[in-house]
């Protein structure tokens, strides 16, 4: 019997010989590839933590010391060794295991959403709740090299940094990259201690020849442990944690078992907060992801489990490739203009455009509101920046989009990628928030291209305005095909128009493709519609509001959520001049969506041609009949 089949709960690791645990980590290595290679998921970042996380359950007593994962993305060893194994063939997928921690999922489970820079709050916190309570657990926070790039780590370490007696260990999984290689000062100073373990190796061969000789051994090997800082001054530099105050083991060989069980037992036995900087390395144990310069498969669809080649070759292009094309042009047509990533330089489509113009690049790491108040600064220096992020990432950044880049009225062009529903990465992932905070920026302007035409129109009117914010965004999705106006009028296009339409059908985005299919279902029930794209969502269009008016009924429909979205202003614009056209707004519901993918998440939101056509129909009888149009709002 497998010894994987062996483990329930993380106090089966303990019985276990040294050699057994190293068959362990061989065979949880082999199940990662193996089944991550058929749903899909974070390979790579698994592959690294795999001693780590087993040693970390063997030091500690999970889920009474709180084990948190920063970023969460990195946790299916643990929810291996907390007894989770078997239900990894359902992996990111609609009603199966999450791709990140999950309360309802085990009570090993602490924090589940996927924003990077959390867990040392999340710890700190957790620790002073056990002490004001006199209770003895230790937390321990597992935070990334890259997700400690952000700002929120350091506000949390500088508070660790004045409590000594706070029983918290941050174990810093240094494989030196996010993404590609983490970027800043930061990484070269772990660097810095990476490289410098000459003081870590000598003293590994005294402690095992101490630790293992008969009597004193223990003993002095505790003693040689108080020398080792003594001689870590002296023999490596002094890290800046520990000038911070903060107590400082490593850096420990990540994949070492023993190594990092002494580390961790030592840190846990400080009883104050404790830096244990662990070095790992991203994709070990898999030729592929090893070699894989890019990300070291830091997230994969389908694999080869042999070859780690993809099963399925990428036929149709992305928004995403869309994007990345333009930009390569319009970095020609626009020698103002620069970029930003938050160390995310690939998957938000700047790759090309980076090897073309190296020098108006800036890969800020994970660190999304410097990276908004930085373009703020670039943008009254003369430049106009482009910032890249994923839609749910530009939530961190909302005060600095409105205080820095809107008041100061600086012309900063915000791309994002991943908006609407994105589905596997669960609920923090969905890019649903957007609309809703961009709706709050006076002067910002936001709109949702139809296809790749009107993305490359959107983009280079935004790089023509220089006193506001402007916003494109776009989703996950394969890019459609192009839908051309049959009409422009007043600053939007008409996708459908019928003179007699009785319904307004308003599409944003990907969902003017949506709204036409809609269109087509009511006209087979006898309904005209006219299909209207505004272009540009925000601020509401007046002529959109005049347009409503001509109508008997008004649908808006989004890939945002309705709450504060698109359809919530236009009300409100319709409203204010007393437009009183019944109004039905479809888009994402303000609440947590549950992983699954893309198409099931929106077939959930009742956001397909059938289900909103159905909704129409229903409204629009009511109204003929006489009855009071109920407000759709989802
Ligand atoms: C606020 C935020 N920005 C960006 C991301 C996207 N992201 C997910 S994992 C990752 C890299 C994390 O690097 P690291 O913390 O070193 O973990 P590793 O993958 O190397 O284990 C990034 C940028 C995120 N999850 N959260
Ligand atoms: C954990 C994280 O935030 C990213 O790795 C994210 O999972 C990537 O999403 P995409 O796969 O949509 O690029
Ligand atoms: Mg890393």
């Amino acid at each position: 019997m497998a010894l994987l089949d062996q483990i329930k709960q993380p106090s089966d690791l303990r019985g276990l010989s040294r050699s057994e645990l190293d068959d362990l980590a061989r065979e949880i290595r082999a199940f990662l590839v193996t089944n991550v290679s058929r749903t899909g998921g974070h390979l790579g970042p698994n592959l690294g933590v795999v001693e780590l996380t087993m040693a970390i359950h063997r030091v500690f007593d999970s889920p009474s010391d709180p084990v948190i994962f920063d970023t969460g993305h990195q946790s299916y060893v643990h929810k291996i060794l907390t007894g989770r194994a078997e239900a990894f063939t359902g992996l990111r997928q609609q009603g199966g295991l999450s791709g990140y921690p999950s309360r309802a999922e085990s009570e090993h489970d602490w924090v589940e959403n996927s924003h990077a820079s959390t867990s040392l709050s999340w710890g700190e916190g957790l620790a002073k709740a056990f002490r004001l309570q006199g209770e003895q657990r230790t937390v321990v926070s597992v935070i990334g090299d890259g997700a400690l790039t952000g700002g929120m780590a350091w506000e949390a370490l500088n508070n660790l940094a004045v409590q000594d007696d706070l029983r918290m260990v941050v174990v810093v999984n240094d494989n030196g990259r996010s993404y590609t290689p983490t970027v800043g000062g930061l990484a070269a100073h772990l660097a810095g201690l990476r490289t410098d373990r000459r003081y870590e190796q000598t003293l590994e061969v005294a402690k095992r020849a101490i630790n293992n000789a008969p009597l004193f051994g223990r003993q002095a090997y505790d003693l040689l442990h108080g020398m080792k800082t003594g001689l870590k001054d002296v023999l490596a530099p002094q890290g800046m944690f520990s000038d911070l105050g903060l107590k400082y083991v490593g850096p420990v060989d990540g994949h070492d078992l023993e190594a990092l069980e002494r580390s961790l037992e030592a840190a846990k036995n400080f009883g104050g907060p404790v830096i244990v900087h662990c070095i790992t390395q991203k994709g070990r144990g898999f030729k592929a992801a090893e070699d894989n310069e890019q990300d070291r498969f830091h997230a994969v669809g389908k694999i080869d489990e042999h070859t780690g080649e993809p099963l399925s070759a990428a036929v149709q292009a992305t928004w995403t490739d869309a994007f990345s094309d333009h930009m390569v042009r319009l970095g020609e047509k626009f020698p103002t203009m620069v970029a930003i990533t938050a160390a995310m330089l690939h998957p938000v489509g700047l790759g090309r455009f980076s090897q073309v113009y190296p020098d108006r690049v800036f890969d800020v790491g994970i660190a999304e509101q410097h990276a908004v108040t930085s373009a703020a600064g670039l943008a009254a220096g003369g430049l106009h920046p482009v910032v890249a992020v994923y839609s749910t990432f530009l939530n961190r950044a909302f005060d600095q989009m409105l205080m820095d880049v809107a008041m100061h009225r600086q012309g900063v062009t915000f791309c994002l990628d991943r908006a609407g529903v994105t589905g596997p990465d669960g609920a923090s992932h969905n890019g649903m928030w957007d609309v809703g905070i961009c709706g709050l920026v006076p002067g910002l302007r936001l709109s949702s291209p139809r296809d790749r035409q009107r993305m490359e129109e959107a983009l280079e009117t935004a790089l023509g305005v220089d006193d506001a914010p402007t916003v494109v965004r776009w989703s996950k999705e394969k890019l459609p095909d192009p839908i051309e106006a049959l009409r422009h009028t007043e600053g939007m296009d008409l996708v459908a128009y019928d003179e007699q339409a009785e319904v307004l059908l308003v599409g944003h985005g990907q969902f003017v493709g949506l709204a036409l299919e809609v269109a087509a279902l009511l006209d087979k029930q006898g309904v005209r519609a006219t299909v209207v794209d505004p272009l540009w969502s925000l601020p509401v269009n007046p002529a959109l509001v005049d347009m409503a008016a001509r109508h008997q009924l008004v649908v808006n429909i989004e890939d945002s959520m309705v709450a504060g979205g698109v359809g919530a202003r236009l009300s409100h614009e319709m409203r204010r001049v007393r437009v009183d056209t019944p109004l039905m707004c479809f888009g994402i519901p303000q609440r947590f969506l549950d992983h699954a993918s893309r198409g099931q998440v929106l077939a959930e939101c009742g956001l397909t041609g059938p289900d909103i056509a159905r909704e129409v129909l229903g409204c629009w009888l009511s109204q003929q009949a006489g009855q009071p149009a109920e407000q759709h709002q989802a």
